[in-house]
């Protein structure tokens, strides 16, 4: 059975053409005119672009005492809803929980996955048994991104020297460091002294994680790094200071990317002073929204290229969760939603407005990440032999986001009232068409685990170089005999 995209017009991270798409066996077989299949999706006035991979999510995570609500079921149903055909999950080993172990558990809540989906490994505590299974996580398991928490003291934040030592594996194995870059000694200091001055409201949240904190983080995971010689992959980036850092350090021919959210980039800190109490703790994340200033460095860096990705971070938390942290804004659980919306969001507020071409928001939305996480063209592409994870995207077609009609699991939806103009036509899965003119036609268990090699061209160029310029003793002639 083959399906026929028609009369649409392609739209690549570099190329723009109208071509017709057609589809067998989950793969793209052929592009070009006049294509005839089984079954025909008419395209006309739309762009026909590789899906949404969104690298960031936390579905049925647990986290502060519970546990996010979206799972893999509703998650990769919002994702497709919104054209998003692949997410990459967090694999999230509780502490002194081996490697395999935690991975084993995230196997089994994914097979719900309506769309295909990949795992980063977080590594929380370091010892002999974390440095031994992370070879075989890479070789044997397909994972070859590591993430790191700098923050979340006293739970799952790692060490300088951790970070050191596990990067210094990650460059041996051919791996990539992910980090969660906030100084958490700091924000825990500020945290207790907030709260002891009485700021016990979602407010407290953002003054407990200024900017500062980020940059220097971000500072000091972008050294070592560097002393380590792994490539370095930054979540969540959402403040100039953390920007700047990883500017800088490309400019320096570092190998670093930064991601900023789509929350980030559309929604500031006022959120936070709301009058309703549950208004602002639902938008307490970290790191928190932050103010105009920030959000134009974030739409500058992706403009100009010093940021690659755009990402959700989607932790889904109902008000009743939030409410933990009523009387005690550290008690709220950290994190917010966007995987539906992700694409509208980033196409009115960046395409729409002529920050972004049409494709530098593939780029950004999906092929970029697809080459870091060596996925692509697999994913990320619209080339024949790629697999058909396909958004054909109406940019007239328009509505407002409001939570009583989202797919997400949670009670509410923090961009409620926007108006999002660019939305998906068909968004199809492996070929499946998974939405169908605003019809959910999504089938649980479709979505399969994708596996990736490590080494990536970024890896072997990085420890060529690194092989070419470190150390050596230098050979001298005459050297002085030691004294006795
Ligand atoms: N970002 C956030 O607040 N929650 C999810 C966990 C994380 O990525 O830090
Ligand atoms: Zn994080
Ligand atoms: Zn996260």
């Amino acid at each position: 059975m083959s399906t026929v995209i028609r009369n649409g017009t392609v739209v690549t991270a570099d190329l723009t053409y109208p071509a017709d798409v057609k589809i067998e066996g989950g793969r793209i077989v052929e592009i070009g005119k006049g294509l005839k299949g089984d079954t025909e999706l008419d395209a006309t006035g739309c762009y026909v672009m590789p899906g949404g991979i969104d690298p960031h999510t936390h579905l049925e995570m647990p986290f502060m005492g519970t546990y996010s609500s979206d799972d893999f079921e509703s998650g990769t149903r919002a994702a497709l809803s919104g054209g998003t055909t692949m997410v990459v999950d967090f694999a999230l080993p509780a502490p002194g929980q081996g490697l395999h172990d935690a991975l084993q558990m995230w196997h089994n809540k994914s097979g719900r996955a309506s769309c295909d989906y990949s795992y980063h490994m977080a590594v929380t505590w370091w010892g002999e048994q974390v440095f031994d299974e992370m070879k075989t996580v890479v070789e044997k398991e397909g994972i070859t991104t590591f993430k790191h928490f700098m923050a979340y003291k006293g739970a799952l934040m790692v060490n300088d020297d951790e970070m050191y030592a596990s990067f210094q594996r990650l460059a041996e194995l051919g791996g990539i460091a992910l980090v969660h870059a906030e100084n958490g000694d700091v924000v825990a200091e500020l945290s207790a002294k907030l709260l002891r001055e009485g700021n016990t409201g979602p407010e407290a949240h953002a003054y407990s994680r200024p900017t500062q904190v980020e940059g220097e983080a971000t500072n000091r995971a972008i050294m070592i790094a560097d002393m380590t010689g792994v490539p370095l992959y930054v979540v969540h980036v959402s403040c100039e200071e953390a920007h700047e850092a990883i500017r800088r350090a490309r400019m320096q021919g570092k190998r670093v990317w930064g991601e900023p959210l789509i929350q980030h980039l559309t929604l500031d800190e006022s959120e936070y002073f709301n009058a309703d109490w549950d208004h602002a703790a639902r938008r307490v994340m970290s790191p928190p929204f932050r103010n105009q200033k920030h959000q134009d460095s974030l739409w500058a860096g992706l403009q100009s290229g010093s940021l690659s990705v755009v990402a959700t971070d989607h932790c889904a938390f109902t008000t009743e969760q939030k409410r933990f942290g009523v009387g005690d804004f550290t008690k709220i659980p950290n994190g917010t939603g966007g995987l539906e919306d992700r694409l509208p969001m980033l196409w009115t507020h960046g395409v729409a407005t002529g920050r972004l071409t049409p494709n530098e928001f593939v780029a950004v939305t999906s092929t970029n990440i697809a080459k870091i996480l060596n996925c692509y063209p697999r994913k990320g592409a619209i080339l024949v032999g790629a697999d058909a994870d396909i958004v054909v995207w109406d940019p007239a077609k328009e509505k407002t986001i409001t939570a009583s009609a989202q797919q997400s699991a949670i009670d509410y939806n923090v961009f409620e009232g926007q108006t999002v103009k660019g939305l998906p036509r068909f968004t199809l899965t492996r070929g499946h068409v998974a939405v169908h003119d605003g019809e959910m036609r999504t089938q649980e268990g479709h979505g399969q685990f994708v596996k990736r090699e490590a080494n990536n061209p970024v890896n072997k160029a990085l420890s060529s170089w690194k092989a070419l310029t470190s150390p050596r003793p230098v050979e001298r002639t005459g050297i002085p005999a030691t004294g006795v």
